[in-house]
């Protein structure tokens, strides 16, 4: 295959015209024989011609939905690796863009096919998970497995067993860990065959602890699955492949040259790596961009012309330190170019900015507005997933050719580009460290686009020592954030799991962290003992355990029931939040057990009191997370506007939980608030952006009135969503008579609020990465639910839904049909096993019993 001509976005195009039987755009002949080959090759699954021991036409399966028709040659190495074939762990690490994923996948599609086991594939971002369960839709279909999404609030604990089909587990950290709890506790975990983890180095990551916790619980317990886990970036792998107890495996493999270069002032370095390792850099050329006197005041780093060089034809990833360079530098690059760039891509580009309108009901960034014409954009944590979504494609596509990001992109999307610029050798104000460097470098000619990748970090002569130590040091060590809080939620969670009850099995169950071996081997060592004794002595004075007469702990019925709520909902990203938190941690979820103390408290004073029903906002304030507040900073002015504003019915609610006049006053006046807790002040303020948005205001607005960014807003939604999740299963744990209608009334909002959505695109948004502006696009389109799609034209859908990829359109087709296929055979199987059930008890109900029952007569 001539990757360099054809690129992996045409190919992509042509396999999937292929498969779908439509509108063939390669010459006719070539589709003939490779649709040919294809149905030649098809055989069913008893084939036992084998691709690293699957059927042969997994390999046509490659082709066909990813473009890949031949391995590279460490693939085929690693896919060989006796260790393999032993099920030894495997721990591998290249550079980025090597390939590892396809090993992965393949590995995950033997364990699904062969084996017969289910397989958790572990993502550590929220959109990298939901591309994945695209991505693997169709294979789900043609190879029949189920692919179901563990994000957000999606996501069944346990999962539903199902006899006929395996399935794969797509999550992020948090949601596999409440998964792997769920089937401890349920005592299923022989049904997971295999863990993939990808980006395993962010266990070194302040979320590090709950996946170092969750591997940590599933070695402890068992031995029979199979962990396979990548990175490209991690100094200690010998360590990490201890901790895992895997093969360690590794390459200096790039499918694409990367031609790295310095820039300083107007020189350009090329930055020469040696065989001894150690590294120069050697003077490349002289820039000169013709700048006028008032352009070079504007852009003195030169910005502007390194990107004029490869935009539009060519694209280019620009990585700024904060966020607000971001929108700043592409307003500035836009400058810089040629004004005719408006007209590539033109309609494309306009068909983008409806898109982000829809998704943003009816409002665009002013600054996307201005930028994009030019076929440029920015990209941080501030836009909304949807809007990082479309803009990612868009850049995919083409018709975006320049992206001004933040140092996360590197990390979290996978955006190839033929030139990366690190427009500053800091990332906020840390001096950029090795692995993140090469994560961005790395996003620098990925294979199929380009034929060489370049990048460039600009820096200041002062910098220059500085980037020659950065480049000739070692890689960043990948250390245990395991701390005082996450050993006693790894406590309590084990003696709630019963996997080590007792102070000594706790001991062991220690000994098999990383942290423990990197204890071990640092400088002044806590013993072991200590470790447990601390968590074990801060969970008793909180109630939170008890000794049972075996002399085994237990957990209290509160925090039984608080372990409950993790189990059916694991809460997104709380970690990030965790070293801000000054109360002690329980749970790896959000509702750890001082917060379950304070929900049940708040529960029953609003019971007794009288839970007001006339507004949601009751009830969206005993959902509002404990997190929001150190989230959602509100300056102090738009309190006092917002609070002054109150409707006559927050107003009565605000005074139902405890808020009067008087704490207004005392906020204003710069006082401590003394009539209630402040907790409760704050997270009352922030239930009321929950309020606005379920009342239809649009992001925008909420974003506008509380100055918070969208991004972050979008967030806290799902969070919040998630913290209802747990409340509902802590209510129905607790069987308490007073809370027992909790459970309906949250079940209730929860979708909605997971979705931020009306209920009429409930169905559609249930599809992977589909966001409120393509539901809503969607859904105007005549498309209303989950079988339109299933029954739709993917090429039809392409021409009716503005900035619709093509391949987009196939996978969401693809998603749609096994979603719909999964639900259907979930239910028949339902029925089947309660059939066998009442067999099983001898209590077949048969027409005849009817018609013996006299009440028909
Ligand atoms: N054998 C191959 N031939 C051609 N393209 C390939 C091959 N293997 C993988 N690719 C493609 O290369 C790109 C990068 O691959 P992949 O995402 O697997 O790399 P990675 O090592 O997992 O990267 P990262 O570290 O960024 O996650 C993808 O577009 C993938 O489809």
């Amino acid at each position: 295959m001539i990757m360099s001509s054809v690129g992996i976005a045409d190919i992509f195009n042509d396999t999937w015209s292929l498969s779908m039987s439509t509108v063939p755009e390669v010459a006719e002949e070539n589709v003939i024989s490779y649709r040919q080959s294809l149905f030649n090759e098809f055989q069913p699954l008893s084939d036992n011609s084998s691709f690293f021991g699957l059927p042969n036409y997994v390999k046509n399966l490659i082709f066909k939905y990813k473009g890949i028709d031949k391995l590279y040659d460490w693939q085929i190495d690693c896919l060989n690796l006796p260790a393999i074939n032993e099920r030894k762990n495997l721990l591998f690490s290249l550079p980025t863009s090597g390939g590892k994923t396809l090993v992965a996948e393949i590995l995950m599609l033997k364990e699904l096919l062969v084996r017969k086991k289910n397989v958790l594939f572990v993502l550590p971002y929220v959109a990298l998970a939901q591309e994945k369960v695209r991505s693997l839709a169709s294979f789900g279909l043609d190879l029949e497995f189920y692919v179901e999404e563990y994000v957000g609030g999606k996501g069944k604990y346990p999962p539903t067993k199902h006899h006929k089909k395996r399935s794969v587990y797509v999550c992020t950290t948090e949601k596999a860990a409440g998964l792997i709890e769920s089937l401890l506790d349920a005592k299923r975990l022989d049904e997971i065959g295999m863990l993939v983890v990808d980006e395993i180095h962010l266990i070194g990551d302040s979320r590090g602890p709950t996946l170092e916790m969750m591997l940590t619980k599933l070695m402890f317990v068992s031995k029979n699955v199979h962990i396979i886990a990548m990175s490209a970036t991690v100094g200690n792998l010998t360590e990490l492949g201890n901790f895992l107890n895997a093969f360690v495996y590794t390459k200096d493999f790039r499918p694409v040259e990367l031609v790295e270069y310095v820039k300083c002032l107007n020189k350009v370095y090329r930055i020469v790596r040696n065989s001894n390792g150690t590294c120069e850099l050697v003077f490349e050329r002289n820039m000169n961009f013709n700048y006028s006197e008032e352009m070079l005041r504007r852009d003195p780093g030169l910005l502007g012309g390194l990107t004029r060089e490869v935009i539009p034809d060519n694209s280019c990833l620009v990585f700024c330190p904060t966020k607000k360079q971001c929108g700043n530098f592409a307003l500035l690059v836009c400058q810089a170019v040629d004004k005719n760039v408006k007209e590539f891509r033109k309609s494309e580009k306009m068909s983008l900015l409806r898109a982000l309108a829809e998704e943003g009901q009816g409002i665009v960034c002013p600054i996307l507005r201005k930028t994009i014409p030019y076929g440029v954009a920015y990209h941080h944590s501030g836009l909304t997933n949807a809007e990082r979504r479309l803009l990612e494609e868009a850049f995919l596509g083409g018709a975006l050719s320049c992206i001004c990001c933040t140092s996360t992109l590197a990390a979290g999307v996978n955006l190839p580009a033929k030139r990366v610029i690190i427009f500053s050798p800091y990332v906020g104000r840390d001096f950029l460290k090795l692995s993140t460097y090469k994560q961005m470098s790395g996003r620098a000619g990925r294979m199929g686009f380009t034929s060489v990748g370049e990048s460039y970090v600009v820096c200041e002569e002062t910098d220059m020592a500085k980037i020659l130590e950065l480049l000739k040091s070692d890689m960043d060590r990948c250390e245990s954030k395991m701390n005082a809080n996450s050993f006693i939620s790894f406590t309590a969670c084990a003696i709630g799991l019963k996997i080590a009850p007792t102070k000594s099995s706790l001991i062991d169950l220690y000994n098999v962290t990383l942290h423990h071996l990197q204890n071990t081997s640092s400088e002044n060592p806590i013993s072991e003992e200590e470790i447990i004794d601390k968590s074990l002595e801060e969970l008793i004075s909180m109630k939170a355990i008890d000794k049972s007469e075996n002399g085994e702990y237990i957990l209290t019925h509160i925090a039984q029931a608080a372990m409950a709520g993790i189990f059916i909902f694991t809460i997104i990203l709380v970690s990030r939040f965790y070293d801000h938190v000054t109360n002690t941690r329980i749970f790896s979820g959000n509702l750890d057990i001082t917060d379950a103390q304070t929900v049940y408290d708040e529960l029953m004073v609003a019971v007794e009191g009288g839970l007001i029903l006339s507004s949601y906002l009751h009830l969206f304030y005993l959902i509002t997370p404990y997190s929001a507040v150190e989230e959602i900073p509100i300056s102090r002015d738009v309190v006092i506007s917002v609070y002054s504003n109150l409707s006559p019915i927050e107003k009565k609610i605000a005074e139902r939980i405890g808020i009067t006049e008087v704490c207004l006053i005392q906020y204003s006046k710069r006082g401590k608030i003394t009539v209630i807790s402040e907790s409760i002040w704050n997270r009352f303020l922030r239930s009321l952006i929950i309020f606005n948005l379920w009342n239809k205001k649009s992001i925008w607005e909420v974003s506008k009135t509380f100055e918070v960014a969208r991004g972050t807003i979008h967030n806290f939604l799902l969070r919040t969503a998630a913290f209802a999740s747990s409340v509902q299963r802590f209510t129905e744990a607790l069987k308490m008579e007073e809370l027992e209608y909790f459970p309906a009334l949250l079940s209730k909002i929860i979708p909605r609020l997971s979705y931020c959505c009306t209920i009429e695109l409930l169905q559609l948004m249930q599809l992977p990465a589909v966001k409120i502006g393509r539901a809503t696009q969607l859904y105007k389109a005549g498309y209303k639910t989950l079988k339109d799609i299933v029954n739709a034209d993917p090429v039809k859908l392409v021409s009716s839904i503005d900035h619709l990829p093509r391949r987009v359109a196939y996978e969401i087709v693809a998603a749609a049909k096994l979603l719909l296929l999964q639900e259907a055979e979930t239910l028949q199987e339902e029925a089947e096993n309660l059939k066998a059930e009442l067999i099983e008890k001898n209590m077949e109900i048969t027409f005849t019993d009817f018609d013996e029952l006299s009440y028909f007569e």
